[in-house]
């Protein structure tokens, strides 16, 4: 058993990934293979000297992978997973980055495997990802060991103790960056209806969820106290917090969201 990869769909959040691994030289291109049936996908992942194929089929009779990553839809994961039932049930470690799909019904497939979930998200892709990881109890240490090695390259990583916190955290942070993408929408819409053209609001709303994301980061005062210190006694930050937390309202409509996305994630898991 080598450190090899094979990596099962390069779309969005497999591509996000591959690219943070290889870039910080973690892998070398030659331990990973990918299988992408999309030859756009296979040809971006060939240019950084991976070898792709376009199906499992079509992958080596004697690769022993250490890990397979699974990048799929979880839509499709009761479709695809049969193709690698071969690599299961041995040393192999399966990494599903699917949103609800659970290590049983992986295990469903491929026999009592090594399983971790990571849910990233797709900051991932510029390093600044929000990783959630939960592995079972086949996963050897050094396996693990690994894994967290590549995934810090992805961003943050956070050890959960059960399994269904992953689907918690996909509502937070998987989907989060999708919720943050539609405040920057809502703010550079409202910049454009008090006047400004498209390109500065866009601008404006974007370098102002920045600022204040890298701010809260940085700052050892909580986003209570920086929202304070925005907020002059009577001024116009007050004016415009008087209507976003009337009642809880943001509160209650992002628990709503975030609660509608946990539900999602159960559901797709069925
Ligand atoms: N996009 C996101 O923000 C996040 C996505 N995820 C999870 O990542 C997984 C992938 O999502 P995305 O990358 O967004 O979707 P995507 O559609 O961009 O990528 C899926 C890829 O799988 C490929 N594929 C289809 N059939 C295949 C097969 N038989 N063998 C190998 N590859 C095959 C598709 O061609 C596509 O490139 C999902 O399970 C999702 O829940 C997790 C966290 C965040
Ligand atoms: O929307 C989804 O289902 C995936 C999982 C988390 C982010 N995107």
């Amino acid at each position: 058993m080598s450190n090899e990869i094979i990596l099962v769909g390069a779309g969005h959040m497999g591509y996000a990934m591959l690219e943070g691994w290889l870039g910080a030289e973690i892998l070398k291109p030659e331990q990973v293979v990918v299988v992408e049936p999309a030859e756009a996908l296979r040809d971006r992942v060939e240019e950084h000297g991976c070898a792709a194929v376009s199906s499992a089929a079509d992958l080596g009779d004697d690769l022993k992978p250490q890990i397979i990553v699974l990048a799929i839809k979880p839509q499709m994961m009761n479709d695809i997973l049969p193709d690698y039932k071969r690599f299961g049930a041995a040393e192999t470690t399966f990494l599903s980055v699917a949103a609800g799909t659970s290590i049983a019904t992986i295990e469903g497939h491929t026999g009592p495997s090594p399983v971790i979930r990571v849910m990233p998200n797709t900051p991932s892709a510029i390093g600044e990802g929000m990783l959630g990881v939960f592995a079972n109890e086949r996963v050897s240490d050094e396996t693990m060991q690994f894994v967290d090695q590549l995934l810090v390259t992805s961003g943050d990583v956070v050890h959960v103790e059960r399994e269904e916190q992953i689907d918690a955290i996909t509502a937070i942070s998987g989907s989060g960056p999708g919720y943050v993408f539609h405040f920057i929408e809502a703010l550079t819409e409202a910049a454009k209806a008090v006047g400004f053209e498209e390109d500065t609001a866009l601008l404006l709303a974007k370098q102002t969820i920045y600022g204040s994301a890298c701010l809260a980061m940085e700052s050892e005062n909580s986003p209570t106290e920086l929202r304070k210190q925005v907020t002059s006694p009577n001024g116009t930050t007050a004016a415009a917090l008087a209507v976003l937390m009337e009642g809880d309202a943001m509160t209650k409509l992002v628990t709503r969201a975030v609660t509608a996305a946990r539900d999602r994630a159960v559901e797709l898991g069925k």
